[in-house]
């Protein structure tokens, strides 16, 4: 029997059905003066200081920033994986641990966190299989979300038959099956090539259209932020804080070409001066 610990390595603390749907306009992620400094042996680590942010439902928030920066550690606390220090954050007005609780989040990490014995469809209904959910309930909720990410068909193949691309979208169909109003993606194509990538940006694009979730976005890629999100949070250097906060100027209908826009260029520019105005070490 699947525990508790395999629903978190296989990325899950999804679903949300039971919260409603956010209303779009409404703050759900509320995170005020946060900081963390981990504790380590030798020196503390001032991972983040001071850290205001306000996230409305339906809006997609890239976070940008040099290696280092904390943006997987401000993941990591939304999702109750780390412990802020300093600060508060809420989740849908809870804390992030009663939202993991509530299941109010899907969480896709930078690898895709496959098991590799188990085939595509094996992998997507794990999670409902430890929430209990019946075969046929869990099959057909995957296959549904397999669909919506482009791998139908593919259900009976194992990770090591597909591509990085496709097992990260199988990760995807796992953290969407849930229907989780929020989506936390860190670093999702960081390891894909750039055709690749850029596929995979357009297909997340047209998820994001057809279900309109909260997606907060982990990226190091200034084309990538631009083209995908509403809004850019670029970050210092450690201890990592918010230099700028950037409204998207571009419409919400959107591809690949959308980057060489003017408006999409001016959007990079701008994430790139705050890049390295944060870019000093202390
Ligand atoms: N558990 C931990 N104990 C001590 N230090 C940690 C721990 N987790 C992260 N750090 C440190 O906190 C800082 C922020 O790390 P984090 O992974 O959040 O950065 P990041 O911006 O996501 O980096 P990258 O872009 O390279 O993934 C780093 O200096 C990292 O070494």
């Amino acid at each position: 029997m699947p525990s508790d610990g395999d629903a978190r390595l296989a990325g899950v603390s999804a679903a949300g059905t039971d919260l409603g749907a956010s209303v779009a306009g409404d703050v759900v992620i509320d995170i005020r003066n946060l900081s963390l400094t981990f504790q380590t042996a030798d020196t503390p680590v001032h991972a983040l200081s001071d850290i205001d942010l306000q996230v409305n439902a339906g809006e997609f928030v890239s976070l940008i920033g040099p290696s280092g920066c904390g943006k997987t550690t401000l993941m990591r606390i939304v999702a109750d994986l780390e412990q802020p220090t300093g600060g508060t954050a809420l989740v849908n007005g809870m804390t992030p641990q009663e939202a993991r609780r509530k299941r109010a989040y899907g969480y896709v990490f930078q690898a895709p966190a496959l098991y590799p014995w188990r085939n595509v469809l094996g992998n997507v209904t794990l999670p409902h299989e430890i929430f209990g959910l019946s075969k046929d309930e869990r099959e057909q909720k995957a296959k549904r979300y397999l669909e919506l990410v482009g791998l139908a068909g593919f259900e009976k193949k194992f990770p090591w038959q597909l591509s990085g691309g496709m097992q990260q979208r199988v990760s995807i169909a796992r953290a969407l099956s849930f229907d989780p109003a929020i989506l936390l993606m860190d670093e999702p194509f960081g390891a894909l090539d750039e055709i690749t990538r850029d596929r995979m940006n357009e297909e997340l694009l047209s998820i994001w259209r057809k279900t309109r979730k909260t997606v907060i976005f982990v990226t190091h890629s200034i084309d990538e932020a631009v083209l995908l999100s509403t809004r850019i949070v670029v970050m210092s250097a450690r201890p990592g804080r918010i230099i700028d906060v950037i409204d998207s100027t571009l419409p919400p209908d959107r591809s690949i070409e959308t980057r060489e826009s003017p408006a999409a260029l001016a959007l990079a520019h701008r994430v790139r001066e705050g890049l390295k105005a944060g870019h000093s070490y202390d």
